[in-house]
């Protein structure tokens, strides 16, 4: 049985005085919640977030590292500084990741190893643009983007990483995969798996889904036998919303 794991992606809202009375709301309101909870704010809002969510059952994620350990990397931020604020989890591979800034499957996987070394959790986001959809490339794209972005990542390991399927075209859209479109990816998704790992390694692999889940689809999609949790962008920045997808009941 995998456990349900909800994740906010704050992306680039809310300023560090924001982010950390937000994160005060959400302790509050997400006491006792059963599901694996956690929420990404951007780089300089971690510190008082993870201050803020110190002790709740909320993890507190980056939405990106550095593929390098520390040195000349003007802009970037190190593992051991994301470890010394607080950071349990980092998304990477995010298509934003991708698409505006040109990352590559190879220095994604970079990071990944590099974090994965660095005893974070890692989420690593995968997902076909339209055009790749529409072009029949959907197998070949999330493929690819799983078994690079996984290369010379151990099996002891891969159970601190959790995928989340992103279609591109529904992040941000308000179009959603419907609830046996996504479960049909993510059960690809576990089949790539198994050719690299045991079958009880795919099995246990937590996949979440993410583009447009919201308060009142978030139930349907968590029912699929293959959908294990959700990486929610828009519906995170609101307490109400965010509150009511990670304390969805089954
Ligand atoms: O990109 C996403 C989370 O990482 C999804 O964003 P939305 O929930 O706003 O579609």
């Amino acid at each position: 049985m995998r456990n349900y794991f909800l994740a906010g992606n704050w992306k680039m809202n809310k300023t560090p005085s924001e982010a950390k009375s937000f994160a005060a709301e959400l302790k509050a309101s997400l006491k006792g919640a059963s599901h694996k909870l956690m929420v990404a704010p951007s780089f300089i809002a971690i510190p008082g977030v993870a201050e803020e969510l110190k002790g709740s059952n909320i993890l507190v994620g980056a939405q990106n590292m550095s593929n390098a350990e520390s040195g000349a990397h003007t802009g970037e931020v190190s593992p051991e500084m994301l470890k010394d604020a607080g950071v349990d989890v980092v998304i990477l591979g995010h298509s934003e990741r991708r698409a505006i800034y040109g990352e590559s499957d190879a220095f994604i996987n970079e990071k990944v190893q590099l974090a994965l070394n660095h005893g974070f959790e890692v989420i690593l986001c995968v997902g076909e643009t339209l055009d790749e959809r529409e072009g029949g490339k959907l197998e070949e794209i999330v493929r690819t983007q799983t078994v690079e972005g996984l290369k010379n990542v151990s099996e002891s390991s891969l159970s601190k990483v959790t995928i989340a399927y992103e279609p591109v075209w529904a992040i941000g859209t308000g179009k959603t995969a419907t609830p046996q479109d996504a479960d049909d990816v993510h059960a690809f998704i576990r089949k790539v798996l198994a050719e690299t790992y045991s079958s009880d390694a795919a099995e246990a692999m937590v996949i979440q889904y993410g583009g447009s889940v919201k308060p009142g689809n978030v139930k349907e999609l968590m029912a699929k036998e293959n959908i294990d949790g959700a990486l929610v962008g828009g519906a995170s920045l609101k307490v109400e919303d965010f509150t009511a997808i990670a304390k969805f009941d089954t």
